[in-house]
């Protein structure tokens, strides 16, 4: 088990957490879809010990939280966020190899020198998520679909064993989405590491999340088989309103209905 999460309640001037049971296995998969303010956040927060649980335990890699030094489970799990590119004003003259590289350190900016195999490990990153292009070009002439694509390839430096993915298509425009899905999707036919796809969009989970986490109000509404769970019923449950939802090769769309007059 590489994420096992029993009776997590997380509480600060409220409950943000509510009794929160989530396992995750090694090799699988998963999208976590909630509306804002749902708890998303506070839960990768709780994953990586950045939150103490009020109640219940959190479990990583096998080590329970509170009795083991955390930081080394940190260094197992890679978090790419919006807002995380947005604090990497500091690297912006770097270059694309460099910001990738500076992922093995866990730094912002390249402050130690790597060894030769770094530089072939962060070539192939690159090569594999289609930014090679990039080696050369500093972040700060790069357009947001390439930043967060170039990310995702500083996470995979270290070699984690789980990948968080925290609404990496925000602020994307189509094109830029459809891209960063594509490079997402052939990562995880890898197997490389265990996905965790955050998200409000049902659109953005793709076949290969084949487990849905649905939470809402800090509590989780449903966790299960993606195909099981993206339904007109189960969503129009979960978004409290009537939705459609179809499957269209093989992506999900929602339409949300327009309300009946009583
Ligand atoms: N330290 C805190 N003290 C009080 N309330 C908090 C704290 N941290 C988060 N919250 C509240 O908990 C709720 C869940 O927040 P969280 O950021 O986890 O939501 P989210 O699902 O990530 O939302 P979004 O999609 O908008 O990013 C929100 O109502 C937020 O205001």
């Amino acid at each position: 088990m590489l994420i096992d999460i029993e009776n997590l309640t997380l509480t600060r001037d409220k409950n943000i957490l509510k009794d929160v049971n989530w396992q995750v296995r090694r090799g699988e998969h998963w999208a976590m879809l909630g509306m804002n303010g749902a708890g998303k956040t506070a839960l990768l927060n709780a994953i990586c010990g950045y939150e103490f649980p009020t109640k219940g335990t959190v479990r990583v890699l096998g080590e329970a939280f509170g009795k083991y030094p955390w930081q080394d489970i940190r260094k197992q799990i890679g978090w790419v966020s919006f807002s995380f590119s947005e604090m990497m004003h500091d690297q912006l003259q770097n270059i694309g190899l460099e910001v990738v590289l500076s992922g093995k350190f866990a730094s912002i900016g390249l402050h130690e020198y790597p060894a030769d195999e770094d530089f072939a490990t962060a070539r192939t990153i690159m090569q594999n998520l289609g930014v090679d292009y990039l080696e050369k070009q500093p972040y700060a002439h790069m357009s947001q679909g390439e930043k967060q694509r170039l990310l995702i390839g500083r996470a995979l430096m270290a070699e984690p064993d789980i990948l968080l993915l925290d609404e990496p298509c925000n602020g994307l425009d189509f094109f830029a989405k459809a891209q960063l899905l594509h490079t997402v999707e052939q990562l995880a036919e890898r197997q490389e590491t265990t996905i965790i796809y955050v998200t409000h969009q049902v659109d953005e989970i793709l076949p290969v999340f084949e487990k849905t986490l649905l939470i809402r109000d800090g509590e989780v509404f449903d966790a299960g088989r993606t195909d099981e769970l993206l339904t007109s019923e189960t969503l129009t449950a979960f978004c409290r309103a009537p939705v459609q939802v179809q499957h269209k090769n093989g992506r999900y769309v929602l339409e949300v209905e327009e309300e009946q007059p009583l």
